[in-house]
């Protein structure tokens, strides 16, 4: 419908109750009408707004080029005075001879726009995926929401429910509750009779960045090795789901992170090429994935390729395997190793043959133009995104720290243990001289290592290491999580050293390099997921 003066009058009532705020503008940028919806947000009554220049409200509102351009225009920006963020759009104001009035606003502040809008891209992706996997899953599992709706459940997983009388389900409905609430894994068995099979439920909690999710539920009468390879691979998809990151899990509210965050949203469908530069550790892959999360391809797959895997293996092949498998989905080519000229070229030859396939690229130095092709060069020149290092955004330092340490109580099983500010504040000063991969890990590491007694970790026990209980404290780390803690941080360093190159690490340890694959995926060492 064409936004007119006739029309407008028409709905003034309906459009008094509507849940985004509105605003007439004339040509001279007053306001000349507004519903309450608006006046809320605004934080005034009506009379206070009519008449006024809606630049007392807003920097930099779109007026002028919405009347230039006759084209609509959205954006986000910052309510004046009152640091309330909005989502707002801008559309030309016609009367009933499609002559230009003014300029309409709609309006909603940026909390309730992402609660929405998550709302929304959330569900139909968990949807539209999990859909897919349950379709060829013979396991009996289901996914329930936070609010304890069910969201979906496998074939294999309503037959067995049915079966059960009321008690076990109240028992099993039980354990998402305690699940949900702890927010901490739950496994219970049951034996309804002596003759009866045992019914081991899993319940894990599902987390995004430490958002809770909802839960996952899985059902196993007796594991023999079929079923239990089965729920393998449906964890593993599992912990796939959890991975994919969307543009409003980049944790961080710096310019230089919104700035990010805006250009990525805005290149996200424009299926260019994009740089994304940033130290080591600074978040490259994580935006990336965002990136791939916010287009047109977010179904399809993403491949994350290292410049060093294009050496280390048999490039053809290689090629051959990524055009196969990504189609048409997202590749990210992280530059961690110095090519060659003649690997340049080649890379370059493959990525101009595949036309459907979107490309986006990670450096973690300035590329200096006489190391490159030219033509490789100019590619990478075009669309470029800066993550800055952690030590020049370190007023995110508490955001990081929070969700961190959220998520590994949850993945180490602890009683939701917090970091002090004054450890943060340590931290703070001390310029963090590693990224956000060593902040990650160095959480990880005290939440682990935190004995069952630590309720929160402050300076001094940092520096004391007294939240390491070595008493006789049977909850404390079996020895087989400590041997386990050990060789996830050694490998996690050869790797470093040798700048993840994986032939080059396994030989350094000694190991074959597919037992160094498997122990990467038994710690989660693929870079992004560390
Ligand atoms: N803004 C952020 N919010 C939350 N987590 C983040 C953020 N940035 C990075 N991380 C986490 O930090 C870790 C490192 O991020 P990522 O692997 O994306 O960095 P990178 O720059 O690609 O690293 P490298 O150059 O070493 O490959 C990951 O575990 C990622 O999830």
């Amino acid at each position: 419908m064409k936004i007119n003066s006739n029309n407008l009058q028409k709905y003034e009532k309906l459009l008094h109750k509507l849940p985004l705020g509105i605003i007439l503008i004339n040509m001279q940028n007053k306001i000349v009408s507004s519903n309450q919806t608006a006046e809320r947000y605004f934080n005034a009554k009506a009379t206070h707004l009519i008449g006024k220049d809606i630049h007392e409200f807003l920097e930099n509102p779109s007026t002028e080029e919405v009347k230039q351009l006759h084209q609509q225009v959205d954006k986000k920006e910052l309510l004046k005075g009152t640091n309330r963020k909005l989502v707002t759009s801008y559309s030309p104001f016609l009367n009933h001879h499609n002559t230009l009035q003014g300029v309409l606003m709609l309006l909603e502040p940026l909390e309730k726009f992402n609660q929405r809008v998550s709302n929304i891209t959330e569900s139909d992706f968990y949807f539209e995926i999990v859909q897919e996997l349950l379709q060829t899953q013979k396991n009996a599992f289901r996914i329930v929401m936070e609010n304890k709706d069910e969201l979906l459940s496998s074939k294999q997983w309503k037959a067995e429910f049915d079966q059960y009388n009321t008690h076990i389900q109240d028992w099993v409905n039980q354990l998402v509750y305690q699940t949900i609430r702890s927010r901490r894994k739950r496994t219970d068995s049951y034996q309804p009779d002596a003759s009866l099979d045992t019914i081991d439920v899993f319940t894990k909690p599902l987390q995004k960045n430490g958002k809770l999710i909802g839960c996952v539920q899985y059902v196993t009468k007796h594991e023999n090795n079929a079923l239990k390879q089965e729920l393998d691979t449906a964890k593993k998809m599992i912990r796939n789901l959890e991975k994919t990151y969307h543009l409003e899990d980049i944790i961080g509210e710096t310019p230089e992170i919104n700035i990010a965050r805006e250009q990525a949203r805005l290149y996200a469908d424009m299926d260019t090429p994009v740089l994304i530069r940033g130290e080591q550790g600074t978040g490259k892959l994580m935006l990336a994935r965002a990136i791939h999360m916010t287009s047109h391809r977010k179904y399809l797959p993403f491949l994350k390729v290292n410049s060093s895997d294009l050496i280390e293996s048999n490039l053809e092949e290689l090629f051959l395997k990524i055009s196969k498998k990504i189609k048409n989905g997202t590749v990210y080519v992280n530059f961690n190793q110095k090519l060659t000229l003649d690997y340049q070229n080649k890379l370059l030859a493959f990525i101009n043959e595949q036309s459907t396939i979107r490309f986006i690229y990670g450096i973690s130095h300035t590329p200096v133009i006489s190391e490159w092709s030219p033509a490789l060069y100019d590619l990478l020149q075009k669309y470029q995104i800066i993550l800055p290092p952690l030590k020049e955004r370190l007023s995110d330092l508490p955001l990081l720290v929070e969700a961190f340490k959220i998520y590994f109580n949850q993945e180490y099983d602890k009683q939701m243990i917090t970091v002090e500010n004054d450890v943060i504040d340590y931290w703070q000063k001390l310029n963090w001289s590693g990224n956000i991969t060593e902040l990650k890990l160095e959480v990880e590491r005290i939440i682990l290592e935190a004995s069952s007694f630590t309720s929160s970790i402050s300076l001094e026990q940092l520096h004391n290491k007294k939240f390491i209980d070595v008493s006789d404290d049977e909850n404390q780390l079996s020895l087989q999580q400590a041997i386990d803690l050990f060789e996830k941080k050694y490998i996690v360093k050869a790797l470093e050293q040798q700048n993840f190159n994986k032939t080059k690490t396994a030989k350094m340890l000694g190991v074959s390099v597919r037992n160094l694959y498997y122990k990467m995926e038994k710690y989660k060492i693929e870079r992004g997921a560390i």
